[in-house]
């Protein structure tokens, strides 16, 4: 997507062919800053302090993680520390584990002198593949949208939570990938963008994509969702995922499961917006089996955010000496969710559904 009429992926190998470039996320919406990754470590602590972030660049990360700790140990035993390295960064995104799997498995099939071209060559499809992937969900979650316009003759309203735009992927975005292509095939749409607590990836990132792009939307507090759909003003919720089930459970950002609730109560559609990498086949029951991330209690008890005179400030919003909790990710249990958007078309959440878009992993269920 553009920044300032330039087009940018979120992670790209630099032209020295052996490190790469990410848009640091930590600093948006108030700063667009590079940041390279040279080293195994630089992968690892980007992942983790959430520089970068959303499942499918995680995963994408992670591959060229991978790729990078080749530079400093090609051996059978690099390779199983570089993965136990970054598998460790973030718990809950199955990409992750997905993205690092395909990457070793290329690894091990090669000689060590061969594996620094190697590995990156095969970051680079898996990053390619996810925007194509993103593209195509962006163009089945855009008819959907489409068809409501058509429906109801006026504006679409989206409600969406967390950033699952081009910035959670390498291109596009998964959630937010249905509302560009809307947008660019001239169907009118506005986007109620849910602020998201504790780290405001909806206020932060999801508003400076959507407001690049010249996309209509508000932001709003996380618990304007529900009254917002009680009176009419949401015509479709479309969400993320860190990962799903074979059996369509949906794990995603903290606060999802309260929005399908509110969606089912007043007969709003709930999507969820995922590519194939995000599927976790070997789970059945998101809430029992999915690990949730718990994070540290500070993002809760302090904001980050530009003070009037321009300079940055952290402050405290908690009262002092109160236990805080913070799960990262929530489950939404498949009976909630209206259909599963992938870029092979939108199906049921369902073991069925999924199997019916993706009819190769039929003999392993
Ligand atoms: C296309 S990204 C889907 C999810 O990764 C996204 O909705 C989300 O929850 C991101 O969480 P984050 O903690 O910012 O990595």
């Amino acid at each position: 997507m553009n920044i300032d009429g330039r087009p940018y992926r979120t992670i790209f190998a630099d032209t020295d062919g052996v490190s790469v470039q990410v848009i640091d996320q930590t600093r948006l919406p108030f700063a667009f800053e590079l940041k390279c990754l040279a080293t195994l470590d630089d992968a690892a602590v980007a992942i983790r302090t959430m520089i970068v972030r959303g499942a499918p660049l995680i995963g994408v990360t992670a591959a060229y993680g991978l790729a990078l700790a080749m530079r400093e140990d090609a051996s059978l035993e690099g390779i199983d520390r570089a993965c136990a390295t970054l598998a460790a960064t973030r718990p809950t995104a199955i990409n992750l584990r997905w993205a690092l799997d395909r990457v070793a498995a290329t690894l091990r099939q090669v000689q060590p002198g061969e594996r620094l071209a190697s590995a990156f060559a095969e970051a680079g499809r898996i990053a390619e593949e996810d925007v194509a992937s993103c593209r195509a969900i962006g163009a089945h979650g855009g008819r959907l949208i489409a068809d409501l316009h058509k429906a109801k003759g006026r504006p679409i309203r989206v409600l969406t939570h967390c950033n699952a735009g081009w910035l959670a992927t390498v291109d596009w975005g998964t959630a937010l990938a249905p509302i560009y292509d809307a947008y660019e095939n001239g169907v009118p749409v506005h986007v109620l963008v849910d602020e998201t607590r504790p780290r405001n990836q909806g206020a932060a990132l999801t508003a400076f994509e959507l407001h690049g792009h010249g996309v209509p939307h508000t932001v709003i507090a996380d618990n304007a969702g529900g009254h917002l759909m009680q009176h009419g003003e949401v015509d479709l919720c479309i969400v993320g995922s860190d990962r799903t089930t074979a059996e369509g459970d949906v794990c995603n950002k903290i606060g999802t499961y309260l929005k399908a609730l509110a969606a089912r109560d007043t007969g709003v559609p709930f999507y969820a917006a995922l590519p194939f990498s995000t599927i976790d086949w070997t789970l059945r029951d998101g809430v029992a089996e999915i690990p949730i991330e718990e994070r540290d209690a500070r993002e809760v008890t302090h904001l980050t955010g530009r003070t009037e005179d321009g300079g940055f400030a952290t402050v405290q919003v908690v009262s002092p000496g109160s236990p805080v909790a913070n799960p990262a990710f929530d489950v939404t249990p498949s009976r909630l969710v209206t259909g599963i958007i992938t870029e092979r078309g939108v199906c049921e959440a369902s073991a069925e559904g999924l199997l019916g878009l993706y009819p190769e992993r039929r003999q392993a269920a």
